[in-house]
């Protein structure tokens, strides 16, 4: 377990600036999620704490120590990539101690033996550990992977996108999982994704990336509540917040300065009384929830309903804001 810190990090491929003055402290046993789209450089950040590339300027601290001149080897990192990439000829059981057989490790066979069935246990694959790797769902390779990186205890776990290649159960259940895990081993784990509920799930903080730079830093719920930027307002929250302009909805106390008001479904109230300035395009059925399309003037809105509320598209009804999200012109929020 270890703190790691990235002071002013800089890297780029020719032209293209991938990761740009990063400054980062990530705490011993904290959980952070890096969440950013493609391009965002979240990869780039793990593959140089994790020493696979040089950083072009900056510190990496891990422990306390600069490891600008170590070899990933020498880092005590595990990096659990998007893809499993399990030994095909070895069953589960062999895959998982391989990580504990090199001859520097020095480990005994029943340690390798009591360390290989506790991780199997823990990431529930303990049931299979005779079988051919290959021999598995993808769920149960992602277990194994994730497993063979557990079974080190290294002091920090680099994540890249572990669940991404998995049906949306399955990274239900591992996401829980994963955090339950991590929990239990107090671990420091830094995980990159661009799935905002695994960033929301299981982040103790989440760091918004965009080109490169970090652009916000905070818990899943002031990232939500409080986003500093519309670019961070606009990764969070399922429909997407709406950008509306100005005077387009009463209600709320416009500061000045704003050019655009973020509206999210709980700052939308819908209403069949007072004056109706607004109607349903139309309703898509999710079964637990509805959204709801809606047009005011020339403007498309999207919220959320409870499937219970009674109305139907064409139907007109009265939106009003209330304590919505102010941007102004830069896409800064104002408050
Ligand atoms: N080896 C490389 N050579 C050239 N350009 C690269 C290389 N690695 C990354 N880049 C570029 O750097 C930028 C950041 O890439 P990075 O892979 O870190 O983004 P990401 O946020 O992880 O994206 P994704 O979600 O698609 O994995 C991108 O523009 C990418 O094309």
């Amino acid at each position: 377990m270890a703190r790691i810190v990235l002071k002013g990090i800089s890297k780029s491929y020719g032209d293209t600036q991938a990761v740009e003055d990063l400054n980062l402290a990530i705490e011993d046993g904290e959980f952070v999620v890096l969440l950013g789209p493609t391009g965002a450089g979240k990869t780039t950040t793990l593959r140089l704490i994790a020493g696979l590339e040089p950083p072009d300027s900056g510190q990496i601290a891990i422990g306390g120590r600069d490891v600008a001149g170590e070899a990933p080897a020498e880092r005590d990192v595990a990096f659990v990539f998007q893809q499993y990439s399990l030994y095909p000829h070895l069953s589960v059981y062999e895959n998982l101690a391989f990580p504990l057989k090199s001859p520097a490790r020095r480990l005994g066979k029943e340690e390798v033996d009591r360390r290989v069935r506790e991780v199997a246990r823990m990431v529930r694959i303990d049931h299979k550990l005779e079988n051919r790797s290959t021999r598995l769902s993808g769920g149960e390779m992602q277990r194994v992977a994730i497993g063979r990186a557990l079974v080190r205890r290294p002091s920090i776990y680099l994540m890249d996108e572990p669940l991404s290649s998995l049906d949306a159960k399955l990274r239900a259940e591992l996401r829980l999982e994963l955090k339950r895990i991590q929990n239990e081993l107090g671990s420091t784990l830094l995980y990159v994704t661009h799935d905002q509920v695994e960033a929301m799930t299981m982040a103790d903080r989440i760091g918004i990336l965009s080109h490169g730079r970090l652009v916000q830093i905070g818990t899943p719920r002031e990232i939500y509540a409080d986003p500093a930027n519309l670019h961070v307002a606009a990764r969070l929250g399922q429909p997407h917040i709406n950008l509306l302009p100005v005077d387009l909805l009463p209600g709320g106390q416009t500061p000045s300065g704003t050019r655009t008001v973020g509206a999210r479904t709980e700052h939308i109230e819908i209403s069949l009384e007072g004056e109706r300035n607004a109607s349903i395009d139309w309703i898509e059925h999710l079964g637990d929830q509805n959204h709801l399309h809606i047009r005011v003037r020339d403007h498309k809105l999207v919220t959320l309903a409870d499937p219970n509320f009674s109305i139907a598209a064409g139907d007109n009804v009265s939106l009003t804001l209330r304590n919505p999200l102010y941007f102004d012109a830069a896409g800064q929020r104002v408050t």
